[in-house]
């Protein structure tokens, strides 16, 4: 999938289109980039704006047109008219989902559209739009209506999209003690999404969310989904936002999905002694995206966690594709119950079986020499062995187990909708 990114150049790379390279890389797809103006700014301030001349910026449009199948395009800072009116003349014929952040200001002060442009903003570029992402300073500025009531805050909404957005949502709303919320206008109807406030100005957050709501729509998801998803995925950026420079801190998009194995892989090794539950095989610790088809989807080891001595160690890295078995074995799992999406292995013992069988833990189990003749490699076997050991389950296992054949080592899985469910399933029966 290829996402088209059009807006400035941040040196500092925590907003503008190197923020949207970061977002889209992190999501997976490629990000393609016009940019249309080079910044001077940093974590502090904000120094000047030169856009580029007419001819590179439709030279650059001729380029990205002519070779990529676009799937769907995030409009971020378009300085002046010149530049707007070029761009709305390009995009119109498109039938993509065009996400437009209408960027007025950065969080530092800098002005990222001439005061001269807005007129142009709004007759060219809001007709774009598929979503229109203003944060509440934004709302303001376009309609020209201060949002104190929930009242205002309609006829704000309606307002941009009577300018020609289909759809409006203005972030960052605060309601009283229930924290944030944005604000979605969708055609007919209007409803809050609420979020966690994070209290901590950044560089960052704005682009993260636009390029993360291009990001859903492009991938078929409804207008509410798209805005939840980036929503969520906004709000990691900003708790894992860093001090990099000597002002605001950086926002940092990590795909939740690394981030939460990672964070489970670094506290399963600490565990004390764990090495003893290490198999000869050894161990893989999985996360799955959402509705996965193949292991291609799932995140894994791709060297395992390996005994070395009395301790646990992470060989290799983190990637998709990176287990197979431990991976079909989730696979298979996810199919009946789709909201497990990490497991692991773990050595069998039958001092490990007895605590399991002592926990509130559902415990279910195969037999391997039951296994059907036309099953010959280890992936369709453990697809059998899993499916046959869900089924033989009146509930959801936590801990399917099997113990081996001749030549074949025994083994414990344990399942969980996290890393973090996973781990501390461990903690109970280690
Ligand atoms: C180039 C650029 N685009 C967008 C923003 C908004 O944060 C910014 N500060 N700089």
């Amino acid at each position: 999938m290829n996402l088209l990114s059009i807006g400035g150049s941040d040196p500092s790379s925590g907003a503008g289109i190197q923020s949207d390279i970061k977002t889209f890389y992190t999501l997976n797809v490629h990000g393609l980039t016009i940019i249309t103006a080079i910044t001077s700014q940093n974590t502090s301030s904000f120094g000047n704006v030169e856009p580029v001349s007419q001819k590179i910026l439709k030279n650059q449009i001729e380029s990205i047109m002519t070779d990529f199948k676009i799937d769907g395009i995030k409009i971020g800072m378009v300085y002046n008219s010149q530049i707007i009116k070029i761009l709305s003349k390009q995009l119109q014929k498109l039938k993509i989902p065009i996400v437009v952040d209408p960027v007025i200001k950065s969080t530092t002060g800098g002005a990222l559209i001439e005061k001269s442009a807005m007129i142009d903003f709004q007759k060219y570029i809001i007709p774009l739009a598929t979503v229109i992402t203003p944060n509440r300073f934004e709302a303001e500025i376009l309609s020209k209506i201060k949002i104190n009531s929930k009242k205002s805050l309609r006829s704000a909404a309606k307002k941009i999209q009577k300018m020609g957005a289909k759809n409006v949502v203005i972030t960052g709303i605060e309601t009283g003690s229930k924290g944030i919320s944005d604000f979605i206008f969708e055609k007919n109807k209007e409803c809050f999404i609420s979020g966690d406030k994070i209290n901590l100005s950044n560089h960052g957050s704005g682009c993260n969310y636009s390029a993360a709501v291009i990001f859903a729509l492009a991938k078929n998801k409804t207008i509410k989904e798209s805005l939840r998803f980036a929503q969520q995925f906004t709000q990691n950026s900003i708790k894992n936002a860093r001090k990099i420079g000597k002002g605001i801190a950086v926002t940092d998009v990590q795909d939740y999905i690394s981030k939460d194995l990672s964070d489970a892989i670094e506290k399963f090794v600490h565990i004390k002694n764990i090495y003893k539950n290490i198999p000869e095989c050894q161990i893989n610790f999985v996360y799955s995206k959402q509705k996965p088809k193949s292991p291609e989807d799932i995140l894994g080891i791709s060297g395992r966690i390996v005994k070395s001595g009395k301790e646990a160690i992470v060989a290799g890295e983190l990637t998709y594709g990176g287990s197979k078995h431990v991976a079909t074995a989730l696979l298979t799992m996810n199919k009946k119950y789709p909201k497990i999406r990490s497991a692991i292995n773990l050595k069998y013992q039958d001092k490990t079986i007895l605590k399991i069988k002592k926990s509130k833990l559902c415990i279910s189990s195969y037999d391997r020499t039951e296994e059907p003749k036309n099953v010959k490699n280890k992936g369709s076997t453990i697809e059998w062995g899993i499916k046959k050991a869900v089924k033989d389950s009146t509930k959801m296992p936590d801990v399917i187990y099997h113990k081996g054949d001749f030549g074949k080592e025994p083994m414990i899985i344990v399942f969980g909708e996290t890393p973090e469910k996973v781990l501390k399933k461990i903690l109970k029966i280690i």
